[in-house]
Order: C-alpha cells, then structure tokens, then sequence
C-alpha cells in the first residue's frame, strides 16, 4: 500500500510539455475523460483539449486545481491499472461564454466535441427539431436575441444566461465566423441514433432563430460528424478516490473509473484537421449507421432493460441483474430479436455478443442501475422501439423488444407511488401519466406517441406489466 503524500498537479506530477489547446469540449463528465481524452491522448501528436462543464461550474473547479490532470482507472474482472491523462489542458464552468467564445473562435481548434446527455440536444421526437416550446430553449434563444446585437461575438453578456450546450456552441461559432470563419467539426458522443444529424438540428435550431445568416455559415462551414462511441464508465465513488490515493500515491479528487474495453468508430470530415485517433483504436468509416444501431439496441438496450427489469427485482448494478438468470433470459430475448436486423457479417454480432456478456458481468465496475435508469423516455425511443418497429415489419411480435418499455412503466410507476423523483426530461408528466386510470397508453405517449394509439401494443404492454417481480 502506497502512503499518500501529494495532491495531483503539475507541480506534483511531471506531466511534459502539454499541448495547445485544439480540442474543445462541451460536457465535462467521467466518459469524457474515460473516452476521448484517452484516444487523445493515446494518438500523441500535439492535440490538447479546453473542457468545459455542462450544468455546474464544479467538475471544472476539481479539476482546473489539478491542472487538469486525472488518474484514469481501467478496472478489469481481475484489477485496476491506473494512468494519469494529460491531454485535458484546461477546464472551465460551461456557463464562462467569454471563455467558450474565445477558444473556438482560434484557428487552431479544429474540433468540438460533445458528452451532453440525450435531454442535452433539446430536440422534439425523432431529432430533427430543435424542441422550441421547451422553456430552456425559449429563454435562451430570448437571451441569444438579445445579445445578438450587441457583443455576442465574444459572449461576455452572456454569462449564465444561456444553460443549453448547443446554444452555447452557437455562440462559440458566431465568434469563430466573426473571427475569420474557418471551417471546423463537430463531434457528438452522446448515445443519440444519428448523433452528428441531431448535433447539427440543434445547433442549427438556435443559430436560425438568432440569424439566419449564421445559419447558413454554419451549414457551409460547420461538419457534424457521426461517431459511436463505448467504453462503459460508471460514476466515480468517494472508495474510488480512496483506492485510488492508495495505489498511486496521489490524493486525486477526480479520478475516473473504466472498463478495459473502447471503441470509436466516426463518420464524417475533419476540415480542420484531426488528432490521428486511429493510431489509438478509433476507427473512420463512410456510413456508421450499421455500427450504431449494433451498439444502442445490443449494449443500451440491454442495460434499459436491466436498469429497469433489475431495479423491480431488487437489483443495484448491472452485474447483479446480469447474474439473474431471468433478466439475462429477457436480455438475450432481446438480443434475438435486434439480432435480426444487425444481419451484416462485418458486425460480428455473436462475437458482440459475448463480448458483452462479459463486460457487463464485471464484478468490479459497479454500474449502477438508478444512473442508467435516468431519461428513461428518450432512451427507449432509441434503444426499443426501433427494435420493435422493425420486429413487426418482419411479421413478428417485437414482445422481447416491447419488454424494457414495460419494466420502464412498472418502474416509475413504483417510483411515483413511493414520492420519488423520476429522472427524466418528461417527469412531471411521467407523474401525471402514472396518476391515470388507464396508465399503459398515456406512459406509452410519452415515449412514442404514434405506438400509443395502437390498441395491440398497448394490450400487448398491458400483458406484460407485472410479470417483472414474479
Ligand atoms: N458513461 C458512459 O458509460 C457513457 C458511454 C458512452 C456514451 N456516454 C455519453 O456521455 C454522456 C455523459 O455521460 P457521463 O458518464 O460523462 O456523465 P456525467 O454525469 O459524468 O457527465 C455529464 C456531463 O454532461 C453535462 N450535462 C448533463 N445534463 C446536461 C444537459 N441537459 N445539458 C447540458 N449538459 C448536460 C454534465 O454537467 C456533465 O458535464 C451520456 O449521457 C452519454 O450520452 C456515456
Ligand atoms: O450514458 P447514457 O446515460 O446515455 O446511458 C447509460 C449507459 O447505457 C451508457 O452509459 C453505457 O454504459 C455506454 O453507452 C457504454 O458505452
């Protein structure tokens, strides 16, 4: 055991020359720094990131005391090896526009990258929409107006004032286009279908309603990228920063806690150019679609299904709930039925398959079931229901891909029942839908509103209610 004798800095830890800035980063959260500031890293070639936080300034308080230095611990089944990561050069509040506006209005930065969560991009159903009765997104395309006028291109009127991440990416790019307007990417990795697509209706969503001429800048200079990305990362727990302070020697108040396994697979241009991501694993590709559907129905789907079906049976991670037979029954149900229509041979989807199984089985990365659970009703949108559409187009039932929709009910319904708040975008809504008569199809609507005016889904939903705890 190691005795701890320094915080982590860069006085502390010799760190080398660290890059410019080139990267900047919108959601300063664990995968963040488990996922592209390892490949990052890992590529080498001079590319450093500015991150800047989602929705409170304090993971950038941690870790702009740091230097922006982290332990990164990969966890597998049989222990951790831990390694700190440098390529996070800076780290401000995500409400410090001043700062955002002058970073991506540089030359040098070339890319933007993306960790907002689903709810982040503020887009109706099915993406393409900015969502602008959204309170949020009035009140900050009212601020963006405001400001437009006056001193937007440097964003120091601002401040708080605009919460969203993609109405703040808007006001980075006027002051790039201000600047002098080189062209640049934008990367999502959020678990979005169509995430580069849904990254651009957001943004383009805002910039239209400011002006339409930076609008129209955007889509001649902006190249949303498609990305799939995975690596598995639980939230940090305060024995993490213990285990982590024991095995280092360095007392870091954030490190992050991964799987062994990533991946990275892009679509899409760089006109800025790019770190060279693919000496470090990523791998670029013409169309994605295939990739990402394999990805959101086999390893998102699966953990739906388990964060709810687990959650009703008295499960707390996913590997508690892997580990009872019948959830992995229901998970490989599911699997089947998305097997069906992942039928290209490049996907290797059996060798997915048990790749999964054993990730998801690793005891020593505690998953839990309430942090995958949150914002329930855009992730079954993406991850069941196109399952199902796609089972009964085939002629089948779809009932193993009806399954997580059905836990989901059971499961913010019990939630609702014991005055807990359900984590999700449509919350007072979940809770006032869990207050009818008739539950299955208001709950249904909130999810798919054209799934709940379908008498069979409903009954069929209605069937399987219940059958979770037996
Ligand atoms: N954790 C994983 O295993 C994993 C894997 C693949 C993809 N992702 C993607 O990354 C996202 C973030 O995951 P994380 O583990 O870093 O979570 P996290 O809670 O550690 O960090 C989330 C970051 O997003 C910000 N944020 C949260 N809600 C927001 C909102 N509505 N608008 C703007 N910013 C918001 C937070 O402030 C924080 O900076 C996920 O939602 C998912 O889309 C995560
Ligand atoms: O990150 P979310 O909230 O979109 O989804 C929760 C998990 O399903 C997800 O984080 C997976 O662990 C991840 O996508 C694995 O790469």
């Amino acid at each position: 055991m190691q005795t701890v004798t320094e915080p982590l800095n860069a006085t502390t830890y010799e760190a080398g020359t660290r890059p410019p800035v080139r990267i900047v980063h919108l959601g300063l959260g664990a995968f963040h720094r488990a996922h592209q500031a390892w490949y990052t890293q890992r590529a080498g070639d001079g590319w450093g990131i500015a991150a800047f936080t989602g929705r409170s300034p304090d993971a950038a308080e941690v870790l702009a005391a740091q230097d922006g230095l982290y332990t990164l611990v990969v966890r597998g089944p049989d222990g951790d090896s831990h390694e700190v990561i440098t390529s996070v050069v800076a780290a401000h509040d995500g409400a410090d526009l001043a700062a955002l506006a002058a970073l991506v209005a540089q030359a040098e930065v070339a890319v933007v990258t993306l960790t907002v969560t689903e709810a982040g991009y503020k887009l109706r159903p099915g993406n393409a929409e900015l969502d602008v009765d959204d309170p949020q997104v009035a009140a900050d395309i009212e601020a963006l107006r405001a400001h437009y006028a006056k001193d937007f291109t440097v964003g120091h009127a601002l401040g708080g004032k605009v919460r969203s991440a993609t109405a703040r990416l808007v006001v980075g790019l006027a002051a790039r286009r201000a600047a002098d307007g080189w062209p640049i990417a934008v990367v999502s990795c959020d678990n979005l279908p169509g995430n580069g697509a849904a990254a651009k209706a957001s943004v383009l969503g805002f910039a239209s309603a400011v002006d339409p001429l930076l609008a129209k800048w955007i889509v001649d200079n902006v190249s949303f990228v498609d990305s799939s990305i995975d690596r598995i990362t639980p939230r940090t727990t305060d024995e993490d920063k213990l285990a982590v302070a024991e095995a280092t020697g360095y007392a870091d108040a954030s490190p992050v806690v991964t799987e062994p396994f990533a991946s990275w697979v892009l679509a899409g241009d760089f006109p800025g150019g790019r770190p060279a991501w693919e000496s470090a694993g990523a791998v670029f590709v013409d169309d994605l679609e295939a990739f990402e559907r394999r990805k959101l129905w086999l390893l998102n789907g699966a953990h739906s299904l388990m964060a709810y079906a687990g959650a009703l049976r008295g499960h707390g991670t996913i590997s508690a709930a892997l580990a009872d037979p019948v959830v992995s029954g229901w998970v490989e149900d599911f699997w089947d039925a998305a097997a069906n229509h992942l039928t290209d041979p490049e996907l290797d989807v059996p060798g997915y398959r048990a790749a999964l199984r054993d990730r998801f089985a690793n005891p020593r990365i505690a998953h839990y079931l309430s942090q995958i659970g949150m914002d329930g009703t855009l992730k079954l949108a993406a991850r069941a229901v196109p399952v199902f559409l796609a089972e009964r187009r085939a002629g089948r039932d779809g009932v193993a891909a009806l399954r997580p929709i059905a836990a989901w009910m059971d499961r913010v319904t019990e939630q609702v029942s014991a005055g807990e708040h359900v984590q999700d975008p449509a919350g007072p809504r979940i809770a006032i839908a869990a207050g009818t008569d008739d539950q299955t199809p208001a709950l249904l609507a909130l999810v798919d509103q054209q799934l709940a005016s379908e008498l069979d889904v409903v009954a069929a939903l209605k069937a399987l209610r219940g059958t979770f705890k037996n």
